[in-house]
């Protein structure tokens, strides 16, 4: 697909809270408490509205996170962080994440449309399952469900949600009698300005992408190469013709971890000392819970063994994310490195999501050609440190966009629905 595309891409900001990498903690303009500071999230929210960014989203699991491989253990809930978020910005959209496995749909339907509405529409839930027994414990399970079951009920939760948020237009009672929940009842919350929350979506296992399909306006997703995002970029909005939607209904935006700076050469600098700068055991700590495996058992200078590569043994009870892992390990089969060479090489071509090191010339030069190859809508952006990170792409990368007719020069409308409507249509799948 290589036709000249009309409309502009989406940008997104996966904030990771400080930043990506574990050392962004460090960062001379941020303070020790930075992360729970009003004041910091102010700050985010109002660069992100600088360069009229569509979203900017919180990945989350509800428990505190092993520093071993997660660069921010700690958070707060993220509706309530993007609530505070709202009332100090207008129009940039605002992402929380939440699990179906650990809530309750009623109660958090409720929340969801409060929040969308205080905020004038901003709102959108970017709905995952959740893995890894630490969270399930949180919830006196020993373990989360398995990966279909938790699909499973996914899809009746987002049914539900969606028939209360229904509710709160019409003034009907839901009577819902299915597997999982039992209710009849409505909401007491009015429609938002948007009527209702944005449905995104997180998983690439194939259940993740079928609910992504029936419902998703968003997918945030993990790609590591440009032909394998085309594929799955071609395969969801299929998926969404299948349940008889247009595939301009779903907006597809892989992650992309970001290092950039004012010359490759400082670029490269920034993103070696950050790494440097961290934890020795992150990379191969990260790595084995992405792909199910104890890499610190292998050996180094050995290329990755086919039974590593493999599936996991089995891909219901492996703890992490199906798409993540895939991605993964198709940039292992492409490459063929040895792990030392992988572990160096995730630095710049990132680990999971694609990364990229550069200039924001290179930077939109790369958004062009996915956006234009029909592998992305749009980017979910990840800079390294996020407080500048996200100043350069606010007031360098922008503009260099904005140039190209990539981007628009001022927000067209004022909700996050329609930020994405505004965004430029999907090109023809045949
Ligand atoms: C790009 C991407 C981002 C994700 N972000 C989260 C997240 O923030 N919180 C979470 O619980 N799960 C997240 N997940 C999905 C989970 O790992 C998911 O809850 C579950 O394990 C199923 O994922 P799967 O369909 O890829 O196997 C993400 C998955 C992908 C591919």
């Amino acid at each position: 697909m290589t036709q000249r595309r009309t409309g502009h891409v989406i940008l997104g900001i996966n904030v990771l809270v400080l930043g990506y990498l574990p050392a962004a903690w460090q960062s001379p303009l941020l303070k020790k408490d930075s992360f729970v500071d009003p004041g910091y999230w102010a700050t985010i929210g109002r660069i992100a509205e600088r360069g009229t960014l569509d979203a900017i989203f919180l990945a989350d699991g509800p428990l505190l996170g092993d520093p071993a491989y997660d660069a921010n253990p700690i958070r707060f809930e993220p509706t309530v962080n993007w609530g505070y978020v709202a009332s100090v910005t207008e129009r940039v959209g605002l992402v929380a994440t939440a699990s179906t496995t650990f809530n309750d749909p009623f109660d958090f339907a409720e929340r969801l449309l409060s929040w969308d509405y205080l905020s004038g529409g901003r709102a959108g839930w970017n709905i995952v399952t959740t893995r890894g027994a630490t969270a399930a414990r949180n919830f006196g399970l020993p373990d989360v469900p398995l990966r279909d079951d938790r699909y499973d009920r996914a899809s009746e939760f987002v049914d539900v949600a969606r028939a209360l948020w229904e509710s709160a237009a019409t003034g009907e009672n839901i009577s819902h009698h299915k597997e999982f929940f039992d209710i009849e009842g409505r909401l007491r919350v009015p429609p938002s300005r948007q009527g209702s929350p944005v449905l995104l979506q997180a998983g690439g296992s194939p259940k993740g992408r079928a609910l992504a399909g029936r419902v998703a306006e968003g997918v945030f997703a993990a790609e590591l190469t440009k032909t394998k995002a085309i594929e799955h970029y071609r395969l969801v909005k299929r998926l969404a013709q299948d349940n008889g939607r247009s595939p301009d209904e779903v907006k597809i935006l892989p992650g992309l971890l970001l290092s950039l700076g004012s010359t490759e050469e400082e670029a490269r600098r920034r993103s070696d000392e950050l790494h440097d700068a961290g934890p020795a055991a992150y990379s191969v700590n990260w790595l084995s819970q992405s792909i199910g495996y104890d890499a610190s058992k292998l050996d180094l200078d050995e290329r990755f063994p086919e039974e590593v590569l493999a599936a996991p043994a089995d891909p219901q009870t492996f703890q992490g994310s199906i798409g993540f892992r895939e991605s993964i390990v198709a940039q292992i089969r492409r490459t063929n490195p040895t792990v030392r060479e992988y572990l160096k090489q995730t630095r710049y071509t990132g680990s999971g999501h694609a990364g990229f090191v550069g200039t924001p010339e290179q930077l939109a030069d790369h958004i062009e050609d996915w956006f234009h190859s029909g592998a992305i809508d749009g980017f979910n952006l990840q800079p390294d440190v996020l407080i500048d990170g996200l100043a350069v792409i606010a007031d360098e990368l922008v503009p260099i966009l904005r140039k190209r007719g990539l981007y628009r020069h001022e927000y067209e409308t004022d909700t996050l629905r329609g930020h994405f409507a505004a965004a430029s249509p999907t090109p023809d799948l045949n």
